[in-house]
């Protein structure tokens, strides 16, 4: 990979997997200001894989810089893609067209990112090209067989994998991949974009259906890039893709918004801490992605969207957010898709509010960079927030939140980000036991934070 700058080596070396930074967020005075948070974490990832399968060149802006992403950049970069950095997230990926993947050298080290690996072994599955695939010690626990199951219907091969379908695994892609109709048993666009991924060198169409809706950056970039992708709604919730086999990708220009789940942290921070009043600028409004403010509106949260637009073949708005009294709601189920990774910041906003705040359906936050239930649990508990667990729903009583700590992370960015905005609000502040692994999604967290007003020691 041809860099203007280097880029951050993979998570797990960069971590040494102990080296934790430990940080306190302290009660903080009123949060103000106007901030563009980093690009979408998702659209980023896919932006560089499309790109590596590309006929010619595509050009990225708003590239999210965070660790997942340059591990994805990395395995592009080592599949044959010409990667070149030319400024602060301005990429150029010059790809190798659909068939032309080069058998990678090395081990493809996707450090704490459950995307970049699922994604990636999709696209290489669906190639004859050998690969293995590792990541940090989180994603070693993360199951796969999720992504294997498919793969295999579609003729990708499992030469080795770690015991119960884990990482480290290698994968030997299909020369003719066998094109597939699959029901996805758990609501998952990761699962359900590398049966997509793999799929576009397949010779009929390949068909994912889905009984809850996940994110659908996959199908509008398929589209973007030149594939015949066409949706039709299934049952209430779902919906049903169909990819045309046999595409050429075509280079194409992708233009990142700021991330709705990034976003996520100063908006929720905003709300909590008395006299705020922020602005985050270009915020992606795909309605995949919006349950948080869906939910937070529907608990009082005062989230005015101004100026919302189309860039980039995405909606995007300002969102002016200010303090504001929070009462508990319940979040149905159904909901739960469209915002998965914003659970451990609406049980923090959860535990400020008045009332219970009932969270139904949260399965999927167990397999998550950490057991996210049981990480958010532990973590309110230290802080002296009120919750129960019934089966897979979170239960937050709100309240005057003491605060304190430590809370422990497990080398989950979120959980830390959630607990020092947390801090920001409760009467003693919160410690959290390693802040390094924000670096993954939001490397520019706790300056932005510290701009608007926020005291966090590091
Ligand atoms: O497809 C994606 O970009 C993502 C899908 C979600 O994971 P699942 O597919 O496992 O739900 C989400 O949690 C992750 O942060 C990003
Ligand atoms: C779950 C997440 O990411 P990933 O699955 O890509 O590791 C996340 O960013 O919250």
């Amino acid at each position: 990979m041809s860099t203007a700058s280097s880029p951050a080596s993979p998570a797990s070396a960069a971590h040494g997997e102990g080296a934790s930074v430990p940080a306190t967020a302290l009660a903080s005075g009123p949060l103000n200001g106007r901030v563009r948070v980093p690009g979408d974490k998702s659209v980023s990832h896919r932006a560089l894989i499309f790109g590596l399968f590309a006929e010619g060149v595509t050009e990225i802006t708003g590239l999210l810089e965070g660790e997942d992403v340059l591990n994805t950049a990395k395995a592009c970069a080592a599949l044959g893609a010409k990667v070149e950095r030319l400024g602060e997230g301005h990429w150029r990926v010059t790809g190798v067209g659909s068939r032309g993947l080069s058998e990678p050298d090395a081990v493809l080290d996707f450090g704490n990112s459950g995307t970049g690996v699922r994604l990636m072994m999709g696209a290489v599955g669906g190639q004859p090209v050998t690969a293995t695939f590792d990541g940090d010690a989180s994603l070693r626990r993360r199951p796969m067989r999720r992504v294997l199951d498919p793969l295999r219907e579609m003729g990708v091969a499992v030469v080795a994998e770690a015991e119960g379908g884990r990482l480290p695994l290698t994968l030997k892609g299909s020369v003719a991949p066998t094109a597939l109709t699959y029901e996805t048993p758990v609501p998952s666009a990761q699962v359900k974009s590398a049966v997509l991924l793999a799929g576009i060198g397949a010779p009929g169409n390949t068909v994912v259906i889905e009984r809850e809706a996940t994110r659908d950056h996959t199908e509008r970039m398929l589209a973007h890039f030149g594939a015949h992708v066409s949706v039709e709604p299934h049952g209430p919730h779902g919906r049903r893709v169909t990819l045309e086999g046999g595409a050429k990708l075509k280079g194409a220009p992708v233009a990142v918004p700021a991330d709705p789940s990034s976003a996520a942290f100063p908006l929720v921070a905003a709300l909590l801490v008395p006299g705020s009043e922020v602005i985050l600028t270009d915020v992606m409004m795909n309605a995949f992605r919006t349950g948080l403010i869906a939910t937070l509106k529907e608990m009082g949260a005062d989230i005015e969207t101004l100026a919302e637009r189309s860039e980039g073949g995405e909606s995007v708005a300002d969102l002016r957010v200010r303090h504001s009294r929070l009462k508990g709601v319940e979040v149905p189920a159904h909901r739960a898709p469209s915002m998965i990774d914003e659970y451990p910041v609406l049980a923090v906003a959860a535990a400020f509010a008045e009332g219970e705040t009932i969270m139904r359906g949260l399965a999927e936050l167990r397999v998550k960079e950490s057991d996210r239930l049981a990480a958010v649990a532990d973590g309110l508990a230290a802080c002296g927030v009120s919750h129960r667990i019934e089966g897979d729903d979170l239960i937050v009583t709100g309240g005057g939140v003491r605060g304190g700590g430590p809370v422990k992370t497990h080398m989950d960015h979120r959980i830390a980000m959630a607990f020092l905005v947390m801090g920001l609000a409760a009467k003693e502040g919160v410690s959290v036991d390693d802040v390094s692994f924000i670096a993954t999604s939001f490397p520019s967290f706790l300056p932005m934070m510290r701009g608007l007003g926020a005291e966090i020691l590091a």
